[in-house]
């Protein structure tokens, strides 16, 4: 069986730029990928990297698409080597769009993004619709970060979650000193990677010793990486951006062997690829947690997907 292929690159700016400890990050660029068979069924998905994370460039995902050939088999998929883990996923997913995959819907609940900095207190239409809220942190000095994490406590809504993601940027000090102020609120769902990933230990020390949880993010970006963290002991939350963690079916696997506490969450990929992580994530995201995929205005055009 030989399936048509199609590719079509995209540049989107965001309305907001995303501030985190890593820096700002202004333009989404991916590549949208149609297969069709031979009897004119057609599969789509999306190629979404996030090379901050450790996956590939939109340019090595752009060489790889271009040296295709217009036919390819399931073979060529299966063979996308482990260094296009964003390629891995498009592909597979789009053939598993073709074959009918179809998810259940509406099970989930959404965990809504704030902006970063004082700015989140103004979120007004966010912090009245929903009940889960992640705010970045170690974005700004600490001691103003706190401050301001006070008064968004107290603008949250009764009963409302927060998580908390440093995007890897803590020191071990600003990370005890965070998890110190998150245990006495018991507002925190999770403090999302507040190390980075060369100090797995001090995590897994850190996870011991408070009672608010620690989810990985940037450990484990890729399904190599999460295999990895779950050998050497992580049984805290894991942060999974299906779009960047390879093959969707090896996915599949590891999460029903292990029963991971699995928190499924965008990098911001099209309704495309979207609809695809969410068919996922309908599976295999823990159900009593919401998903990171609140809000889908992120972009200021709309161009057709
Ligand atoms: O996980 C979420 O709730 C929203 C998505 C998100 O925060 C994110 C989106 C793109 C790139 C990195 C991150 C992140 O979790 O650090
Ligand atoms: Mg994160």
């Amino acid at each position: 069986m030989y399936y048509h292929f199609e590719f079509r690159p995209y540049r989107r700016r965001f309305r907001q730029p995303l501030k985190t400890s890593r820096g700002i990050w202004e333009i989404r660029e991916g590549i949208i990928l149609r297969l069709t068979d031979e009897t004119g069924r057609m599969g789509c998905s999306e190629i979404a990297p996030l090379p901050w994370f450790g996956s590939e460039t939109f340019a090595q995902a752009l060489a790889f698409c271009k040296q295709l050939k217009e036919k390819l088999t399931q073979a060529t998929i299966q063979a996308i080597p482990e260094g296009l883990p964003a390629c891995q996923f498009g592909f597979e997913s789009a053939l598993e769009d073709l074959f009918g995959a179809e998810g259940e819907r509406g099970r989930l609940s959404l965990s809504y993004l704030l902006p970063a900095g004082e700015d989140a207190l103004q979120a007004w239409e966010i912090l009245q619709s929903a009940t889960t809220f992640k705010w970045k942190i170690g974005a700004i000095a600490i001691a103003e970060e706190i401050t301001i994490f006070k008064k968004l406590v107290r603008a949250l809504p009764a009963g409302a979650k927060l998580r908390l993601d440093a995007n890897g940027g803590l020191s071990i000090e600003e990370a005890k000193a965070w998890l110190e102020v998150a245990d006495e609120t018991q507002i925190v769902e999770f403090i999302e990677q507040p190390l980075s990933p060369q100090e797995f230990d001090l995590m897994l020390d850190l996870s011991a010793n408070y009672s608010t949880a620690i989810a990985l993010d940037e450990s484990v970006a890729t399904l190599q990486q999460l295999e990895n963290c779950y050998q050497k002991g992580w049984r805290g939350i894991y942060i999974i951006k299906a779009a960047i963690a390879g093959s969707p079916q090896r996915l599949r696997q590891f999460c029903q062997q292990y029963k991971i506490d699995a928190v499924f969450s965008s990098v911001f990929e099209t309704k495309i690829g979207r609809e695809a992580v969410l068919r996922l994530a309908a599976e295999l995201s823990n159900p009593n947690r919401a998903i990171g995929f609140g809000i889908d205005h992120w972009f200021e055009e709309d161009d057709g997907f």
